[in-house]
């Protein structure tokens, strides 16, 4: 089998990725091997997209176009010091990490002579509506960043920056949509609290982050601003803001994201 996109780790992200890549015929199942070490994982990504799939990773360093690295970076270590030099016939792929915390540096000191692209996607990546950092490693060459790209943009945004900023971008947008369910989640439970049935203030709670995304990008709306056209003097809003000052939710998502940074940090250590 001629493999043109090799995908090592089939969870949550090697799954959002490989199924939208399906779903825009960016690659035919036929081009695709996967490689995971749990048989019903393989097994249900073989039925669902119709994939090969193995349980040997050196099968998968065959591809020639893209090598997507998408394992935890606490396995990767022990994966890549057990996989042959990626490619076949001459063929080197470009290798596409979306390991959190990996720096480049550590990444092709395991694959000399490959190129590689750091990423950092995030889950809405499901739906089409991710968005990824990227950052090209030495050997890059234009055409190598395009087919990394192609993978990328098949799931949502794709922007460039420093490798030294790719840990805050795992903070923010990587984990990201973990803080904004919560948010979610808990928007729902105040709802709750005010007496709404709980299906209609999960309705109520997921459109309007929905609508007031969909609206700020549409309008590119600074956010000072939306807030100020929904707070009315002396209205309902104001006194929802002043209990969200008091209890630091700024203060909050900014801790957040900032944790979540140094944790990206650590992991690449
Ligand atoms: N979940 C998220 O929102 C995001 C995750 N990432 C990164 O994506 C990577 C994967 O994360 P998830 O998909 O969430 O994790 P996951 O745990 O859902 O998937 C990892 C997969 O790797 C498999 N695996 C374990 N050992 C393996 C081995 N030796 N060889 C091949 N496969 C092996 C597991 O069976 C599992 O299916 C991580 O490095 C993470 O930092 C990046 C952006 C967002
Ligand atoms: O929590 C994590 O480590 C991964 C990386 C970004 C989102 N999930």
């Amino acid at each position: 089998m001629l493999v043109k996109l090799g995908i090592i780790g089939g969870g949550v992200m090697g799954e959002a990725l490989l199924s939208r890549l399906i779903a825009r015929a960016a690659y035919q199942p036929g081009d695709i091997l996967i490689s995971d070490p749990m048989q019903q994982r393989r097994e249900f990504l073989a039925k669902q997209y119709g994939v090969g799939v193995t349980g040997d990773n050196a099968k998968v360093a065959a591809a020639t176009e893209v090598l997507l690295l998408a394992i935890k970076p606490q396995v990767f270590e022990s994966v890549s010091a057990a996989l042959p030099s990626p490619g076949q016939n001459g063929q080197i792929p470009v290798i596409l990490s979306i390991l959190a915390g990996v720096p480049l540096s550590k990444l092709e000191r395991a694959f000399p002579g490959v190129p590689i692209v750091r990423s950092m996607p995030n889950t809405p990546a499901t739906v089409g509506a991710g968005i990824t950092a990227i950052a090209p490693g030495t050997q890059v060459q234009p055409e190598h960043l395009d087919r990394a790209k192609t993978v990328l943009q098949a799931v949502g945004d794709v922007v460039q920056v420093p490798e030294s900023l790719m840990d805050a971008v795992t903070g923010l947008s990587g984990s990201g949509p973990a803080y904004v369910a919560i948010f979610i989640e808990a928007l729902t439970d105040g709802g709750v609290r005010a007496g709404l049935p709980r299906p209609i203030a999960a309705q109520l709670a997921l459109q309007t982050v929905l609508g007031t995304a969909t609206l700020m990008q549409e309008t590119q709306l600074h956010p000072a601003e939306l807030k100020d056209r929904v707070t009315s003097p002396g209205g309902t809003t104001i006194a929802g803001v002043a209990q969200l000052e008091k209890a630091g939710f700024r203060s909050a998502c900014i801790e957040a994201v900032q944790a979540a940074t140094e944790r990206s940090r650590q992991l690449g250590s």
